[in-house]
């Protein structure tokens, strides 16, 4: 068992704006808890950026007690009792206690309550159960705390029950392990989790999305990708084919500063076609689709290079295509046969990485060609291609003597 940080978790009220805002909403007759997400990072020790409140009151009521007090208040989620207040600046998510009745694995249809213990109990694990009063009382109704000091995500009550409420959180308990657990998965959620994975079918691709994107980068996402691969979740999730191999060595080598799109190119693309693929079933922005893309073409250029990449081969990759892709294809495909990388040839590409060296820029402008008497039009950018071509070649130098002996040759050849 860790050791939880109650010190944190008190600190946490003696933040001025919070206060003020815990002690304008609680009274003889209201009370309004820290909920969720920042009592258990508190607990942690980890750093809180979000805080959501739970209330007694009323949405309405909370609107009109929030202008009294001088607050800002927003309806951001009326449907389901949410108010964002924001004091000194800082917003805060205040919702009604909640008795979710009618689900059909996405929506809830919610019923407002003023029971905190059947709040908590419709929530999905047991460390997001928790609550904190403005009198530092932490209340806890399903075990969080024990569950939480041992590292444990665990659903509440049934999983399968829980599951069918919201499908989503069968990503959302493999995310929450892959963020906050120790040992293995909750065996009686990763079976519930494998038995209703079908229902994932029906949730919105950008709910999945967001779930993923979010797994891929957390701390013990290796182990826990690793768990999805074991148990046939992969195919599943990705629609097609996924690398664990490739993927646990770039989560290895970027821990520092995880980019969840480049640890998703690692996993899931093997061929140009998959960016297309994931663009659609996980609605991916054009530059996400981008980059997936630029990983594809590396890949398939690097593994069929026909030298050992050394320093020049790097130059003359980077020069040419993402520097942030070409690092991530050496790395995924470092413990493969091909490609061959030579000590050199990292050090370079570590250099480009770091931007310790500017990666080369071709030296040549259309403006260039016109001063040289070129007429403008079509011919222009064919010739700029042409010596593009010729610089890459060539070790991409971005000398002035170069760049000069260049333009004279591409104004003879024209
Ligand atoms: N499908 C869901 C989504 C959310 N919740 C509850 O709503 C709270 C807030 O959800 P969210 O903001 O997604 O999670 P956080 O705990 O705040 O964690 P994070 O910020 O990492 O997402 C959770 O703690 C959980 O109690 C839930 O029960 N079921």
């Amino acid at each position: 068992m860790e050791t939880l940080d109650r010190q944190a978790l008190l600190s946490l009220l003696k933040r001025p704006p919070l206060r003020r805002l815990l002690e304008v909403f609680n009274d003889g007759t209201e009370e309004t808890r820290i909920v969720g997400g920042a009592v258990r990072n508190a607990l942690l020790g980890r750093p809180v950026t979000e805080v959501d409140c739970a209330t007694t009151m009323l949405p309405e009521a909370i609107v009109e007690r929030a202008k009294d007090a001088g607050f800002k208040a927003v309806p951001t989620g009326i449907e389901h009792g949410t108010i964002t207040v924001i004091v000194a600046g800082e917003p805060y998510e205040i919702t009604t206690l909640r008795e979710d009745v009618e689900t059909d694995g996405r929506h809830a249809v919610v019923h407002f309550g003023r029971d905190f213990v059947l709040d908590a109990r419709r929530r999905d694990f047991t460390i997001n159960a928790l609550s904190l009063g403005l009198d530092g009382r932490l209340h806890d109704y399903t075990d969080g705390v024990s569950d939480l000091a041992a590292r444990r995500v665990r659903f509440i009550g049934d999983p399968h029950t829980r599951i069918r409420e919201d499908y989503l959180r069968i990503m959302r308990f493999f995310r929450f392990h892959a963020e906050y657990a120790q040992a293995d998965p909750d065996p009686e959620g990763l079976a519930a989790a494998g038995a209703e994975r079908q229902g994932l079918d029906i949730l919105s691709k950008e709910r999945i999305r967001h779930e993923l994107l979010k797994l891929l980068v957390a701390r013990r996402a290796q182990d826990t990708i690793g768990v999805l691969a074991e148990h046939g979740f992969l195919p599943w999730l990705l629609g097609g084919a996924a690398e664990f191999g490739r993927f646990s060595r770039v989560a290895a080598s970027d821990a520092a500063n995880p980019v969840p799109v480049w640890r998703l190119a690692a996993l899931a693309v093997m061929v140009e076609e998959d960016s297309d693929r994931l663009r659609e079933r996980l609605r991916l922005s054009n530059d996400e689709h981008r980059k997936l893309v630029a990983y594809a073409r590396l890949l398939s250029l690097v593994k069929t290079w026909a030298l050992p990449l050394d320093a020049a081969s790097i130059r003359r990759l980077a020069a040419d295509h993402d520097v942030a892709a070409l690092d991530t294809v050496l790395t995924a495909t470092a413990g493969e046969p091909f490609p061959i990388v030579h000590p050199g040839g990292r050090e370079a590409l570590e250099r480009y990485r770091t931007g310790a060296e500017p990666v080369p820029v071709f030296p040549l402008r259309g403006g260039d060609l016109v001063d040289g008497g070129i007429p403008k039009g079509p011919r222009i950018g064919e010739l700029l291609a042409q010596a593009r071509q010729a610089w890459l070649a060539e070790g991409c130098r971005t000398d002035e003597v170069y760049a000069k002996d260049l333009l004279r040759r591409v104004l003879e050849q024209a």
